[in-house]
């Protein structure tokens, strides 16, 4: 599903962040991604999604070398992925509710057919009860679940999460590893960027290691 040969990233003139990556992500796989910080994870869960381009090797996403992708396709192919950014990036002005359903609006589904589910799933994440709320009264668990919740509502082909229980207590960690697993059984395939070793021991998945921007797996 994922195919990565010799990439390396530089963003400027200074070293490359990522060297020499070369991997292959299943469908339906689950991997964590994990590696001090400035490791360059972040950076590869950007050119996973396809928000930046690799300074040298090959990147194939979904059987497409992303190189030869046109700007105007790249909607499509991230309605695929669902991801989960370090900083959330909800729309304040939509409420809690009109955020987790964007990507089901997007897909052009009607409210009264996904309203329970969007609730179901809301309360699942412990937000029940912030459902009318904006993003600006949350806090950052809050937010941090609301975008979990956008990213995995739509069930998508691949699913991205950067440092995803990085702002909640660890019995809500565990309540959403649990539900990244139930997505992984119905097909998704799932990366997950976490500083968290406990939660890793949770659930045995192969680990990606990047450590000065080279990547060791551990299957
Ligand atoms: N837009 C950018 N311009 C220049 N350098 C950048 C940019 N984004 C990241 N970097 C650099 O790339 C390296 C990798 O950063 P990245 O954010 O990918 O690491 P990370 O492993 O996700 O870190 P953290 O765990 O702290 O989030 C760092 O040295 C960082 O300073």
């Amino acid at each position: 599903m994922v195919r990565f040969e010799n990439v390396g990233l530089r963003y400027g003139p200074g070293q490359e962040v990522l060297r020499d990556l070369s991997f292959r992500i299943a469908p339906h796989s689950f991997q964590f991604l994990t590696g001090p910080s400035g490791a360059g994870k972040t950076s590869l869960l950007r050119l996973l999604f396809l928000s930046l381009k690799p300074t040298r090797g090959l990147i194939s996403v979904f059987g497409r070398d992303t190189t030869a992708i046109a700007r105007r396709d790249l909607p499509d192919i991230r309605r695929r992925i669902g991801i989960v950014f370090q900083d959330f990036r909800l729309l304040d002005h939509l409420t809690t509710f009109e955020n987790v359903a964007l990507p089901l609006r997007v897909l052009g589904r009607e409210e009264t057919v996904y309203r329970a589910e969007v609730v179901e799933l809301l309360r699942w994440v412990g937000l029940g009860d912030r459902i009318n709320a904006y993003p600006p009264v949350l806090s950052g668990g809050e937010k941090q679940r609301a975008a979990i919740a956008r990213a995995v509502i739509a069930r998508p082909e691949f699913l991205l999460a950067d440092e995803p229980t990085g702002n909640v207590d660890p019995h809500l960690a565990r309540r959403l590893l649990r539900l990244f697993v139930e997505l992984h059984k119905s097909g998704t395939s799932v990366l997950i960027a976490t500083h968290d070793i406990a939660l890793m021991d949770l659930y045995d998945a192969r680990r990606f290691l990047l450590e000065d921007g080279r990547l060791t797996i551990h299957d």
